[in-house]
């Protein structure tokens, strides 16, 4: 998958702007406060419906704007041309077009633009809430699996409604034992499908780290949300009462954690911020990596700040693993000659100058282009 043409109206501080991006590496450089990370916004409001830094709208859209509206030619790995389209008013209200339909299904979008993101908040992934790695770990079974969307899609409907009556105790006795039921049916489907996922990806992961990084002891383990012994039905029985009197379910995938430690610490707890980022980024292109094996189309590399908070060699082993995914990869700096080497020679790259909000090709890109 990659973006062939890009046009970005409305976003933060960026003129209306259209750019025919490089299908690998693409280099966007600019003093601070230029705009750069707004690109990387827009491409994410394209695949994702959302922003990565705020989850309302109003602080995405340029002040003096009512909406901002994203536009993208993406190419897929069959040779088909895909056009992608969002527009967000500052009400919230959100329009998605593909291929010019109206969609209403984010996962659509996500589907038909999967990107990873590396920014300088990357280490939430490591010490924030286990939400975070259950969204990293679902993004990946998404992509792989089919039919997790709608397992998904079940066990928040079973859950909707066990958490409905054990507040408000109005669903009779059969009806409880179906929703039960079912409620136990998505969630074995899903941990199912997200423990053939961590089988594949702690191999991808492990390589990937290795040539980034040497951390030996760093281990991958998987907490499924409930007793890796026991039926979740039996643990859902066992924890009536307590549910009842916390209004919610305790137990289950919606619980489910990617644990990620060093003998017996959380890594996190002991790891510096340019080691956070580069197991961060394992992780991320690890992903990347069984995304390909599965023939269902590469995903888009966005990462802000490459070069912060990493030295030379392991600037270089990162440019190397990006490079050699053989992914589209956006990537932001303010001095671009900390960039220009460590692609292959026949990889191409394009450098575009971001200032003021505008964005310009540069003429000096390295590679094929120069
Ligand atoms: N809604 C908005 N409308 C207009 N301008 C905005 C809006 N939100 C933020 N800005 C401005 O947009 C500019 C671009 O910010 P951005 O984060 O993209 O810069 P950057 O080039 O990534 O900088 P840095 O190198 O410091 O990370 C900033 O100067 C910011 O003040």
């Amino acid at each position: 998958m990659s973006l062939s043409r890009l046009s970005v109206t409305g976003v933060r501080n960026l003129h209306p702007v259209t750019l025919s991006p490089s299908p690998r590496i693409n280099i966007l450089f600019g003093a601070n406060g230029s705009g750069k990370t707004s690109l990387l916004e827009a491409i994410h409001l394209l695949g994702m419906a959302r922003s990565f830094r705020s989850s309302r709208a109003a602080p995405v859209i340029a002040h003096e704007q009512v909406s901002c509206t994203v536009f993208g030619q993406v190419e897929t790995p069959s040779g088909q041309t895909r056009a992608l389209g969002i527009a967000r008013e500052r009400s919230g209200e959100l329009q998605i077009r593909i291929d010019g339909q109206s969609v209403r299904s984010a996962a659509e979008l996500a589907d038909a633009l999967p990107l990873q993101l590396i920014n300088p908040d990357s280490f939430r992934l490591l010490e924030g809430a286990p939400k975070l790695r259950r969204q990293f770990l679902d993004w990946g079974v998404f992509h792989v699996e089919r039919r997790f969307l709608g397992a998904w899609q079940r066990l928040q409907q079973a859950l909707r409604q066990r958490n409905s009556w054990l507040r408000h105790g109005t669903l009779d006795g059969a009806s409880q034992a179906a929703w039960n039921r079912e409620l136990v049916l998505a969630s074995d489907e899903i941990d199912m499908y997200r423990q053939a996922y961590i089988q594949a990806l702690k191999p991808a992961f492990e390589t990937t780290l290795a040539s980034l990084i040497q951390l030996d002891d760093l281990k991958l383990s998987y907490y499924r949300g409930w007793d890796k012994d026991r039926p979740l039905g039996e643990v859902l029985l066992g924890s009536l009462e307590r549910d009842r009197l916390l209004g919610h379910t305790q137990a289950g995938p919606q619980r489910a954690d990617l644990r990620i430690r060093i003998g017996q610490h959380s890594a996190a707890d002991i790891l510096s911020r340019g080691q956070q980022k580069l197991v961060v980024a394992a992780l991320r292109i690890a992903q990347g990596h069984l995304l390909n094996e599965v023939k269902r189309g590469r995903c888009i590399y966005l990462v802000d700040d490459l070069p912060s908070e990493l030295d030379a060699q392991h600037r270089g082993a990162l440019c190397q693993l990006l490079d050699e995914l053989e992914c589209q990869v956006f990537v932001t700096c303010v001095d671009p000659n900390l960039l220009r080497e460590g692609w292959r020679k026949q990889t191409p790259v394009s450098m575009f100058h971001v200032e003021h909000g505008c964005i310009e090709e540069s003429a000096d890109s390295p590679g094929v282009k120069a």
